[in-house]
This record gives structure tokens, sequence and C-alpha cells, in this order.
């Protein structure tokens, strides 16, 4: 064909083939060198601490970059350095503390900086940032009360959250809001009335969810929508069976996730995909009882007690002995069979979900994945990046890490159980400390924080 006739090729055309290129030497020189597998596959964790304080010495002590942004910068740094398992000494603690109590809103939430606009996205960053911080300096320095009354004015006539006065109502306001309430033990009815609602809207053909009604589905608000609906119970209103079906095929041939159908991998995605999927694999008895449920309805399976399998009978199997741990978290998405449904105690939804039992493994390759992050996202130097060819940043240095902790815990029967070493890719050295997959914490600062709030 006459090259002038051809079509071009369009720039994400040109892109795709860039990364599949340099992923593919990068396999290849993994391929012939086999002695250097481990090597090739270590986590550089001085490198990324290192890189990490530079740059919260850089932002303090008076955080003064010109930026709307300062508190994400603050929770991408400091849980990255948290999953590093290290801690900040007590100079730029006080000064992350100082920092983010002035961009504290006298009637609460917190701005991009002192004297910004509360908006929800960034109340999220630094609530997490001084979840994560752990002392009681820093977790005093939240104003509850004045937070709740932010939280009860973002709400809208839809269910949904706006993300500030004025501003988008979107699945990510709902999810902000949500998971810092729970969080901080002020989740209740107000806030969550209707926001099932605005959440169920969002879900589209695929099986995703979009950020809107109407729009395309996404990863991250996928994580966004399925994590608010886990906390506040009603994950039962997703069809989840759907949103299996997309997410798992969101992982490409590269072995790290897209974000969303016949777009780039990308390594922040590692997380908003990755964890998507360890929430439906935590969730997986509910899921396969109602598997068993949805079949009987259809007529699928005879619920005559001589027939080879009845309801209870495969309901039974597909809990086989976590039932309690089920009733506990998913009160409604039980319909009614557990006593007390309707009663639902949001403040025990969060902490009761680390009990759920994940029996079934990762629901993605996730030794390509880990894979994929150490060898094309991971900046030797210290740091991640999205792909080959991008530059590294905090907010993929935070999503890659948060990705590849999943990963590494995702053969663990639940959050108390050790990493199993077949999980791992590379050495034991690059194991990395387990999040709380729901609030993308480091656990054991939610379970302080948890204690601490339970109190007050
Ligand atoms: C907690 C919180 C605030 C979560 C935010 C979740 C999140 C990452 C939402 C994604 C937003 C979005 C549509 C990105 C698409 O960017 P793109 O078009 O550049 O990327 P793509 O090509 O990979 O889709
Ligand atoms: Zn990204």
């Amino acid at each position: 064909m006459d090259s002038s006739t051809s079509p071009s090729p369009t720039v994400s055309q040109r892109d795709q083939c860039m990364v599949e290129g340099q992923v593919f030497q990068i396999y290849n020189y993994f391929i012939h060198n086999p002695g250097n597998q481990l090597g090739m596959l270590q986590l550089q964790r001085d490198k990324h601490i290192a890189f990490l304080t530079k740059a919260l010495r850089q932002l303090g002590p008076s955080f003064c970059t010109l930026d709307a942004n300062r508190p994400w910068l603050c929770y991408w740094i400091l849980h990255s350095i948290a999953l590093l398992g290290e801690s900040v000494d007590d100079e730029l603690e006080n000064d992350a503390i100082d920092f983010l109590s002035r961009c504290q809103d006298p009637n609460g939430g917190y701005g991009g900086g002192p004297g910004q606009m509360p908006h929800l996205a960034t109340t999220y960053a630094a609530v997490n940032s001084l979840l994560t911080l752990g002392s009681d300096k820093s977790l005093s320095s939240i104003n509850r009360h004045n937070l709740y009354q932010f939280f009860l004015r973002m709400k809208d006539a839809s269910g949904g959250f706006r993300m500030h006065d004025a501003g988008e109502v979107d699945v990510r306001a709902c999810y902000t809001a949500i998971s810092v309430a729970s969080v901080l033990n002020i989740l209740d009815h107000e806030l969550v009335q209707n926001v099932g609602n605005y959440i169920s809207s969002c879900q589209t053909y695929e099986g995703g969810i979009a950020g809107e009604p109407g729009s395309e589905a996404h990863g991250g608000y996928t994580f966004c929508g399925l994590a608010t609906m886990i906390l506040i119970d009603e994950v039962h209103r997703l069809d989840l069976t759907s949103l299996i079906d997309w997410v798992v095929f969101r992982q490409g041939v590269e072995c790290g996730f897209q974000g969303r159908t016949n777009k780039l991998v990308d390594g922040c995605y590692s997380f908003w995909q990755g964890g998507t999927c360890a929430l439906l694999q935590a969730l997986d008895p509910f899921i396969s009882a109602k598997f068993v449920q949805d079949a009987v309805e259809r007529g699928d399976y005879s619920t005559d007690s001589s027939e080879t399998a009845t309801t209870s009978d495969l309901t039974e199997h597909c809990l086989d002995g976590t039932s309690s741990q089920v009733d506990e978290t998913c009160h409604s998405t039980h319909q009614g069979q557990v006593d007390g449904c309707d009663q639902v105690d949001f403040s025990s939804i969060g902490f009761n979900f680390l009990k759920e039992c994940g029996g079934i493994g990762p629901l993605y390759h996730s030794m390509a994945l880990q894979q994929y992050i150490l060898l094309c996202c991971q900046v030797l130097d210290g740091g991640f990046r999205d792909k080959p060819g991008k530059m590294r940043d905090y907010y993929h240095t935070c999503y890659c890490l948060s990705g590849l902790s999943t990963c590494q815990y995702s053969l663990s029967k639940n959050a108390a159980s050790p990493p199993l070493p077949r999980a791992l890719s590379g050495p034991y050295s690059n194991l990395l400390e387990p999040i709380h997959p729901l609030y993308n914490i480091v656990l054991d600062r939610y379970h302080e924080a948890h204690d601490f709030f339970s109190r007050s």
C-alpha cells in the first residue's frame, strides 16, 4: 500500500508501541539473565526512602510551595514511607501536623493549603496523613465535630456528595467523605442516606463504576465506588459478577493494569484495580452465596431436598466456615437473614472487614503485576512511575507501593495472617507493610486510629 495513503498511527498507538517495546526489552533482559532475576526484582528500599524523605524535607518547615495539593503530597509521601516500614523524625512529624492543622477550615474540612477552601479530596489526604503519623498529637488535631458538619454541608439531594461548596458531585466525593467519616467513627445514617442509590447509578454496562452517571467505567472510580458500598453495607446492590468480569480483564499483556478499556497500562492502577480485586476477593464468601441464590432463583438448582444440591447446601459450601464473619460485616448483604440487619452499626464495618476470608486467592495475576511494578515502574534511583519513559512522581510512588503491598498479601487468609513467601515476587526483603484495603492506610496505623476514635 502506498504509504502516503496508509493511515498514520494515532498518538495512543505510538505510545502503546513504545510501552510494549520497552516492556519487551526489559523482559528479554530478564529472561536471558536468569541469574540476575532476584537482583532485577529487588525493591530499592533505601533509595525510595531517601527520595521520599528528601521530598518531605523540601516541603518543610512551612510547606510553602505554591500548590493546592500539599495535603496530597503529604499523604503520598508519608504513606509510602510507612509502607516501606519507616517513620519520620519528630521534627518532620511536628512540621506536618502544624501544616495540616493550618489547612483545617474553622468550619470543618481541610483545604489544599492554609486559608484555602475546604475540599473533600484534600480532607481525605490530610486525615489519612495524620492517621499515618499516628501520634496522639496528630490524631487529636482533627476536629471531628466540625468535620461532620462539613460533610453534612457537602451532602447533595441525589445522595452523593459535592467535592466542595458548589462543587461537582461524583463517586470520588462519596468515597472521600464516607471513608474519612468511617475511619473517624462519625459515620451515621444521615451521611449514608441515598449514597447507595448514587453509586449504583454509576455502575456501567461494562461492569465497572464511572465517576458520575452516564460516564465511562474507570479503575479509580471503581475502587472508590466499591469501597464506599462496602463501608455503607450496601455492596449487594452492585452487580458484582459483571464488576469482577470488568476488572479482571483490565490486566494487560504488559502485566500491569489499565484504568479503562483500550487505554494504556499504568502503575497507579496496580492499586486502583488491584485494590478493587482485593476487596472483591474478601467478599468472595458473600459473592459465592449470592451466585448460588441467583442460580436457584433462575431454576438452575433445585431446592428439593431429594436433589443433589440445595440452596442451603450450596450456600453453606460457599461460606465454608466463614459465615459468622460474613454476617458480622455484610448485615444486609444477606437480605434479612441476619437478625437486626436493619440496625447497621457503621462503626464496626471497616474493622470487621479485616476478618473477611479471601480463601479464593487473588483474582488477578499477582506475580506478574509485581513484576510490572518492580521492573517497569520502579526507578532504580528511588521512586516509581506510570510506565517506562515517564518521570517518577510521588503519586505513582504511593500507588505502586500500595499495589505492591496488596499483591504481597494476596494469598493471606485475612489481615491478621502472616504473608506467605510464595506470594512474594523477588527477595523476602521486598516485603512491605500490609494496608487496610478500604482506606489505604498501613494496617497498624489503622488499628491505632480505630482504638483512639473508639474511645473518644
Ligand atoms: C481517593 C481519590 C480522590 C481517588 C481518585 C480516583 C482516580 C484515580 C480517579 C481517576 C480519574 C480519571 C478519570 C483519570 C483518567 O485519567 P487519564 O485519562 O489521564 O488516564 P487513563 O488513560 O489511564 O484513563
Ligand atoms: Zn497513573
